[in-house]
């Protein structure tokens, strides 16, 4: 489905309630699978958590989590020591370009049991659950956090915890320190210090309720839209100043992009504020937060401005290699972007094109990213429901602050 966008009232005192992390939730499941006395509230609506959850509740020989990078990366650690049984985890034609042989082999130190059905170091997998014997891992930690972070939601599991050293250079670190304060909120203790994390085996765990807070990521889109804007304010629900999701980094990113934060009780404002200086630091370092990289490039383009983002080396093997995509899309609308291994420089232009059909690769924030523009330009969004993966409401919200969908 193409998706044709017009904007053109100001957006004034809206409030929308976004849906809970996806993050938080998929790790949240994967402990109340092994712990089933936790409870979960504000769970998230995307689609990458129902398929874990319809993951964790199948007992078919072959699960499929087609995009969901969480899902196949925690199911298959969770696979691997739970349950003597066999399970083929498999995913979209993508997910088979995502690498796991780094998680594989950290799961192998373990004594589990893994094989590869069709590309080695690729999904999808062949799993023989059983009960590991190691207490001891190594892995490299460049290349993605949620290798860590799925070793991470089984230690407490085995029978003398685990200590997970990380080789490296660190990437993603805010989703790390996310699944250790997850693990504390429901009595699994951790620490991580010195590239080193060990986590405590856990028998059981008390009756607990943990509220999701809802996305930072999805939080993003209303930021740029603020930010394109003459005259903006919106409220979003429900939020806490000291979020565990490393994406609130845009509280003091989208600073320098004409968007102030203001705090409520369990909501954040975002306003814009009057004559704004736009003025990103130079060589913004995004690789705490790599899913927020493709709404800020989109925003320094549709106010004109240029910016020269680095740490982008995940994001060519995410959803689409999004540094690709993010030049091919910007270029069709008149910008000049240049693009490394894992950086982005996007030079200032006055011009955006009109009628322009963006391309969105399977990536839901492709789609986000790119709809804000609506506010300075006419453009259509190809494959719109695509967003469904982290959130379902997207083209919902967008309506209720008077954006026009054809
Ligand atoms: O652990 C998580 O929930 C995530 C970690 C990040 O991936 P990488 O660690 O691969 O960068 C992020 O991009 C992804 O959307 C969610
Ligand atoms: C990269 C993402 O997700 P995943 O890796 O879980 O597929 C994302 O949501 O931007």
């Amino acid at each position: 489905m193409n998706l044709k966008l017009q904007h053109i009232s100001n957006i004034e005192n809206n409030t929308l309630q976004i849906t809970g992390s996806k993050s938080e939730t998929n790790r949240l499941l994967i402990l109340q699978a092994l712990y089933p006395n936790i409870k979960i509230e504000n769970v998230s609506n995307s689609d990458d958590s129902q398929l874990m959850q319809k993951a964790l509740a199948s007992n078919d020989e072959i699960v499929d989590i087609h995009h969901a990078g969480t899902a196949m990366r925690f199911l298959t650690a969770y696979f691997a020591v739970k349950d003597a049984r066999e399970t083929i985890l498999t995913g979209s034609k993508r997910m088979k370009e995502r690498p796991i042989k780094i998680l594989v082999e950290a799961l192998e130190q373990l004594g589990c049991s893994i094989s590869y059905e069709e590309k080695s170091g690729y999904p999808p997998i062949r799993i023989q659950g059983k009960r590991p014997i190691g207490n001891r891992v190594s892995l490299q930690a460049n290349i993605s956090s949620q290798y860590i972070s799925a070793l991470m939601l089984i230690a407490s599991f085995l029978p003398e915890g685990l200590e997970i050293s990380l080789v490296g250079k660190v990437t993603s670190v805010p989703y790390i320190n996310m699944t250790l304060s997850l693990l504390s909120d429901i009595g699994i203790k951790g620490t991580y210090d010195n590239n080193v994390i060990t986590i405590e085996s856990t028998k059981e765990v008390a009756s607990k309720s943990v509220v999701v807070e809802s996305d930072w990521s999805s939080a993003s889109y209303f930021y740029s839209i603020v930010a394109l804007s003459d005259q903006a304010s919106v409220t979003l629900g429900s939020y806490k100043k000291e979020s565990y999701q490393g994406d609130s980094s845009l509280v003091e990113i989208y600073k320098y992009l004409g968007v102030e934060t203001i705090y409520g009780e369990n909501t954040i404002t975002l306003k814009k504020v009057s004559n704004p200086e736009y003025q990103l630091p130079q060589g913004l370092d995004l690789s705490n937060s790599p899913d927020i990289a493709q709404t800020i490039a989109v925003t320094c383009f549709g106010l004109g401005i240029g910016c020269y983002l680095t740490g982008l080396h995940t994001l060519k093997i995410k959803e689409t290699d999004r540094l690709e995509a993010l030049k091919t899309e910007i270029e069709k609308l008149g910008g000049n972007v240049d693009i490394t291994e894992d950086s982005l420089r996007l030079e200032p232009s006055a011009v955006i094109k009109k009628e322009v059909v963006i391309s969105t690769y399977n990536d839901h924030r492709m789609a986000m990213a790119f709809a804000p523009l609506a506010l300075r330009t006419s453009l259509s969004i190809e494959d719109a429901n695509v967003v469904s993966k982290s959130y379902p409401d997207f083209w919902a919200d967008l309506k209720k602050l008077g954006f026009k969908t054809f």
